[in-house]
């Protein structure tokens, strides 16, 4: 049984990257993905618009759908002041186990609470199992197909201030053309596209910053 394109991945970071610099896991997983094997991170091109939208937000509580290798999860929590803290749900268990070895590896645990399970399930319990008032930033990046119903459940679960942010990946490649219809045709959102490409390659995708009126 040979290993995983995650733990390929993972390898990589453990001999090339700089424990305790996020910069440096970055730039690994980035290039890795480059030239050696694509993965589905955000990547550096989105990653950047990514890094701009949480810099200008300086959340201090934060939630992320999708954790994969953990790439974006380190984008975010390097990034967020001190004291704050980014949940992070993932549904496998073997991307989970990668993905918090790259959160170590970065030096981010502190900031990072990676929970393994179905966000259908778990955004329910944000509440009474991590003491969440309401999130300042999420960032959807798991099952295309789950981004329009867990904006529902986040909406009805109180989980939204004036003001959240929520920021999706993908939604022209793979795409997710019901999150798109809803959020840009509701008027609780102010929605603007940002257009760039799929991680590593010339395809179009990019990202929709919406941010929730209340
Ligand atoms: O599927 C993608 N991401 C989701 C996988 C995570 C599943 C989860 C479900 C779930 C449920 N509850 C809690 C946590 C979680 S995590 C994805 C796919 C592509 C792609 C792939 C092939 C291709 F040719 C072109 C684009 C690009 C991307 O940037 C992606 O993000
Ligand atoms: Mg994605």
């Amino acid at each position: 049984t040979g290993s995983t394109r995650p733990q390929r991945l993972l390898r990589a970071v453990q001999k090339k990257a700089t424990q305790g610099d996020p910069q440096s896991v970055i730039a690994t997983i980035d290039h890795f993905c480059r030239h050696s094997e694509w993965a589905m991170n955000v990547g550096d091109e989105k990653g950047s618009i990514l890094d701009s939208v949480v810099t200008e937000l300086n959340p201090s509580s934060a939630l992320e759908l999708g954790t994969y290798c953990g790439y974006s999860t380190v984008r975010i929590a390097r990034l967020l002041p001190p004291g704050s803290k980014l949940i992070t749900l993932e549904f496998n268990p073997a991307y989970a186990a990668v993905a918090r070895q790259v959160i170590a590896w970065a030096g981010l645990n502190d900031k990072v609470q990676l929970v393994e399970g179905p966000s259908g399930d778990l955004i329910p319990q944000m509440k009474e199992l991590f003491g969440v008032q309401t999130f300042d930033f999420v960032f959807l990046d798991h099952w295309k197909d789950r981004y329009l119903p867990d904006t529902k459940l986040l909406e009805e679960c109180g989980l939204l201030r004036k003001g959240t942010v929520l920021l999706a990946d993908n939604v022209i490649c793979p795409g997710t053309p019901e999150y798109l219809e809803y959020i840009r045709n509701s008027s609780r959102y102010e929605s603007r596209y940002f257009k760039s490409h799929l991680e590593y390659t010339k395809v179009e995708d990019g990202l929709e910053k919406s941010v929730f009126l209340g």
